[in-house]
């Protein structure tokens, strides 16, 4: 839950108490001061919501408004008006407040206007946003199921939400006030996966340079998320399997057996039956994991869901400190259009780039700017090259603008040696940086070849040449 406090500037310190109180008895964090200076030498990450009084000695409210505004664009702020001056607070929100209320005014306004544009719900990561009847009906299970510390497999496409479910049955679970330890089976090297999961000894194995306990051990009294399960080697499965049977674990290099209080909650996006008929997973750890299986639908299943999770990450991503955007129903309509191949994951890429596309206060359908349209440009883009090329100038055209270069600078993080690396995290919204993310790709998929590079994208090796510049004049390591 976020600290995030309300700053009340008032400098009637009588009404200032009462404000303070009221906002405190409904379990609000109150921060208050006197003056509009005060208010900004106290303004810091925590300020989640700002109510100021207009007429004050020195510095007044509007002008506050602004200065804050400059720090702070997204903050909501809400004047307090007497009368008399509430034409010019309506002008004010015209100007950046989100709200003013009239004084005097009851204490249940305040709440009104202090929930409506401070409690962001970003109430918890661990709750599993279900609308459509599907996965309503699959929240009701895992609440269910959640109880019992029976092991559950969670199956479904990549970015359908596995670890969002499985943090969500923690969360409902007896376990709760334990901890919840998620490790991705595939992200670790092969050989740390075992003293990942089981620990090890000092010395045990070179580079073992102190005794660490393993995933296991760390989740004890807890939950232990086990995802991309069906990446795992064959003997690592079999060691897997000794450890959920006899419910305890040895530490590599230790002869001592430690007992384990862990739920075991796992999950994969490939399909396990078939792994089981091609002798890659063993099926007696499968159907102890799976005591209870779970799938999760692709996005495209759940349509109902389309619009409440978008919700939930604009809010996620607005944080407490910014006025969170509706959906217009044009762009709505575009999002319930979309087939969406990356399930939510790519979903919450999509609401990423419309915040930063959009202007004033609501998203609208040219801010929602789609994978398969972004990759679309770019075949547009590389065939229009073409076109160019085909006129035989000296240099290719390309519309270098600063955004692009902005763009760039923001997908490639310095390392420590000085070289820079993609940064896939941090990838932008235009789609200059898109084409030069599938540059790179392309090249790395080729080891380098510039020729089966350009084939591949359809471009002139004479075009990929000046782009690899480019790259590397951005300081990008190209391979
Ligand atoms: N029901 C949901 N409500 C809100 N956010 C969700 C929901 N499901 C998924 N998300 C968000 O979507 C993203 C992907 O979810 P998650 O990592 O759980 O997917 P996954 O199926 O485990 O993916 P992978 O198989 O690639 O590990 C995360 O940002 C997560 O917070």
């Amino acid at each position: 839950m976020s600290i995030a406090k309300i700053l009340v500037v008032e400098d009637d310190a009588e009404l200032q108490e009462a404000l303070v109180d009221i906002l405190s008895l409904n379990q609000f964090e109150v921060l208050a001061v006197s003056s509009a200076e005060q208010a900004l030498q106290a303004l810091d990450d925590e300020i989640g919501m700002v109510f100021t009084d207009i007429r004050m000695d020195g510095m007044d409210g509007y002008t506050l408004m602004k200065r804050l505004r400059a720090y702070k664009p997204y903050l909501p702020i809400v004047l307090m008006t007497a009368y008399g001056t509430v034409e010019q607070a309506v002008a004010a929100v015209k100007h950046g407040a989100v709200d003013y209320i009239e004084k005097p005014f009851e204490a249940k306004v305040l709440v009104e206007k202090a929930k409506a544009y401070f409690n962001r719900d970003a109430s918890s990561e661990d709750d599993f946003v279900a609308s459509d009847p599907v996965t309503v009906q699959l929240k009701t299970m895992a609440q269910k199921v959640a109880k019992s510390d029976a092991s559950i497999f969670i199956g479904g496409a990549s970015g359908t939400g596995k670890e969002v479910l499985a943090r969500y049955i923690h969360a409902q679970s007896d376990r709760n006030s334990g901890p919840f330890v998620a490790i991705n089976c595939a992200a670790i090297p092969e050989n740390m996966l075992e003293a990942t999961l089981f620990g090890y000894e000092k010395g045990s194995f070179t580079g073992a340079m102190k005794s660490m306990p393993g995933k296991f051990e760390q989740a004890q009294g807890g939950t232990l998320f086990l995802d991309e399960i069906g990446e795992m080697k064959a003997d690592l499965q079999a060691k897997l399997l000794r450890v959920l049977q006899e419910r305890e674990v040895e530490r590599i290099g230790s002869t001592k057996t430690i007992s384990l209080d862990v739920r075991v909650l796992s999950a994969s996006n490939i399909n396990m039956k078939q792994a089981i008929e091609e002798g890659r997973f063993r099926e007696d750890l499968y159907y102890r994991l799976n005591v209870f299986p779970m799938r999760l639908p692709p996005l495209q299943e759940r349509p109902k869901d389309i619009a409440a999770i978008a919700d939930r990450l604009i809010a996620r991503h607005c944080g407490v400190s910014r006025v969170q955007p509706m959906i217009t129903a044009p762009a709505m309509r575009k999002l319930l259009q979309y087939p969406w191949p990356g399930n939510i994951r790519e979903l919450d890429n999509v609401m990423q780039r419309a915040l930063l596309m959009m202007n004033g206060d609501a998203i609208q359908e040219s801010d929602i700017l789609l994978d398969d349209a972004m990759d679309g440009s770019m075949h547009n883009f590389a065939r229009s090259e073409r076109v160019d090329e085909s006129q035989q100038n000296s240099e290719p055209e390309f519309e270098e603008t600063l955004f692009v270069n902005d763009a760039i600078e923001n997908v490639v993080a310095p390392t420590d040696n000085g070289n820079a690396v993609w940064n896939e995290q941090a990838l932008p919204v235009d789609l200059k940086a898109r084409e030069m993310q599938l540059i790179l790709q392309t090249l790395q998929q080729f080891s380098g070849h510039r020729q089966k590079t350009a084939e591949a994208l359809n471009i002139s090796p004479r075009t990929l040449r000046y782009k690899i510049a480019k790259l590397k004049e951005q300081g990008v390591d190209v391979p």
